[in-house]
């Protein structure tokens, strides 16, 4: 295997484009390295620039649930942009969208968006309109996109990046402090709207509220988290994380925001909401409804989303919005989406995650997995830790086992996300034969991660 065409590519991009990368999670910054540019993908695999074939375990970062260039997808997309690739005028295909959608979740109406931060960063604006009130709720370690308001103690990328360098460390313990910016160029005086807390800390919940209750907005949150790492929303006497979110927001006349950008349509056929039941006042869904194309969107209770321009005054808007290419992918792909696909991806995930637990027995090297559904994480965590709840506690990892086990596993043909802190996805197209390639590279990548392990993972 070589990377030559990509080392090539990546020289050429760094002189263009920042950093060679259009969001930073694809750089190999964390793991070293050259980024692996990508010619084609079909299936469960990609194919970079140098012909190498790679078993996809990052999903485009989650859309790609049907697997790359699924013939009926490519299909409906092929038939769409024949007709025409945007209009700027409204199209049955965005109300089919809007349709599979309201029929899935709890929500009522949905508005069209092109990515997920365009959709948080939107029903943040709703929940203050509706509410009159300034104040955010998030959960460190979450990660709703770049929305200025919500970066703030900001998982996936900026958790990655931010354990690098004398910079980022003094900024992820800025973050931890309170709602500082996690990045420059955010206004202190926009994340001072913002109140962070530790994630399954219900405690500190109660507390926030107690104090500020009338003051909140919203509170928003993934509606399982996968930017810190898959972490599980706890269940306390019975009650379920989420519930207790809702509950308190109801109590304080704050809006609960359920963040499904990642979990809507991944975690099952309607989310996290098939898998609590738990019911949001507003919704964020993107990746998966996209099929592939850059297609997001928010929703909720009529009367809420109807204070939306042009029927409300809350101005929000979009050139591309409701694009009928990313239209036809989307809803191609939701209709393809039956209960029988979530069965086979929880039973992919299964056959993953018990072999990565085997392997890193063998090789002594002590690890976390925790789930949603067919998203899953390994934690390269020290001993002591046997769960995952929150951020303080996945930032405990092995970050040089963590990258020493990505370069194995890409050696032997698999490709991870450039990370320790974001999800493996899978799809419905990950057969036998890409799970056994990734079984089959899972002992001598744990072994080298054991070997390169620093002592405090022992
Ligand atoms: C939970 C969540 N919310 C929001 C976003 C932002 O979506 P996008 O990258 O499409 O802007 C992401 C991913 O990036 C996400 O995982
Ligand atoms: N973890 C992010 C989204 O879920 C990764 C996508 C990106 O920021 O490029």
């Amino acid at each position: 295997m070589t990377d030559q065409t990509s080392r090539e590519l990546f020289e050429r991009a760094q002189q263009v484009i920042p950093g060679g990368v259009n969001s930073p999670v694809r750089a190999f910054r964390a793991v070293g390295g050259t980024p692996r540019f990508i010619a084609s993908a079909e299936g469960p695999y990609l194919v970079d620039a140098d012909g190498d074939r790679l078993v996809d375990l990052v999903c485009s970062w989650g859309p790609m649930i049907l697997g790359h260039a699924h013939p009926e997808v490519l299909g409906a997309v092929t038939a769409a942009a024949g007709r025409g690739t945007s209009y700027g005028a409204p199209t049955r295909a965005e109300i089919e969208l809007a349709e599979l959608i309201v029929e899935r979740t709890p929500v009522e109406q949905v508005r069209l968006v092109s990515s997920g931060t365009e959709a948080t960063m939107s029903v943040l604006r709703l929940a203050r309109a509706a509410t009159g009130r300034d104040l955010v709720v998030k959960f460190a370690g979450c990660y709703h996109g770049h929305v200025d308001a919500l970066l703030a103690s900001a998982g996936s990328g900026v958790a990655t990046l931010s354990g690098l360098g004398a910079e980022g460390a003094r900024r992820a313990a800025d973050d931890a402090a309170l709602a500082t910016p996690s990045s420059p160029g955010v206004p202190g005086a926009t994340t001072a709207q913002t109140i962070v807390l530790p994630y399954n800390d219900r405690e500190a919940v109660r507390q926030a509220f107690a104090e500020l209750g009338d003051q909140i907005a919203c509170l928003v949150t993934e509606a399982a988290p996968g930017n810190m790492g898959v972490v599980e929303p706890g269940v306390e006497d019975g009650e379920h994380f989420n519930a207790f979110l809702a509950r308190v927001c109801r109590e304080h006349g704050a809006l609960f925001v359920s963040d499904e950008v990642m979990t809507g349509f991944r975690v099952s056929r309607s989310g996290q909401y098939g898998v609590d039941g738990v019911q949001p006042d507003l919704m964020t869904f993107g990746k998966v409804m996209g099929g592939g194309f850059p297609a997001a969107a928010f929703g909720g209770r009529a009367e809420l989303m109807q204070l939306l321009s042009p029927v409300g005054s809350v101005y929000q808007a979009g050139t591309l919005s409701g694009n009928p290419v990313a239209s036809a992918a989307g809803a191609t792909t939701l209709r393809l989406l039956d209960e029988d696909v979530y069965t086979r991806l929880g039973r992919s995930a299964d056959t993953l995650r018990s072999a990565v637990a085997d392997a890193f027995a063998a090789a002594g090297l002590p690890h976390v997995t925790q789930s949603a559904g067919s998203m899953f994480s390994v934690f390269f965590t020290p001993a002591d830790v046997t769960a995952v709840p929150d951020y303080a506690t996945a930032q405990r990892q092995d970050t040089v086992a963590h990258a020493a086990f990505f370069h194995a596993m890409l050696d032997a043909g698999v490709y991870l996300p450039p990370s320790a802190y974001e999800a493996w996805f899978l799809s419905t197209a990950h057969d036998e034969q890409a799970l056994s390639t990734v079984v089959e590279a899972l002992p001598a990548a744990a072994r080298a991660a054991a070997a390169a392990a620093t002592a405090e993972s022992h």
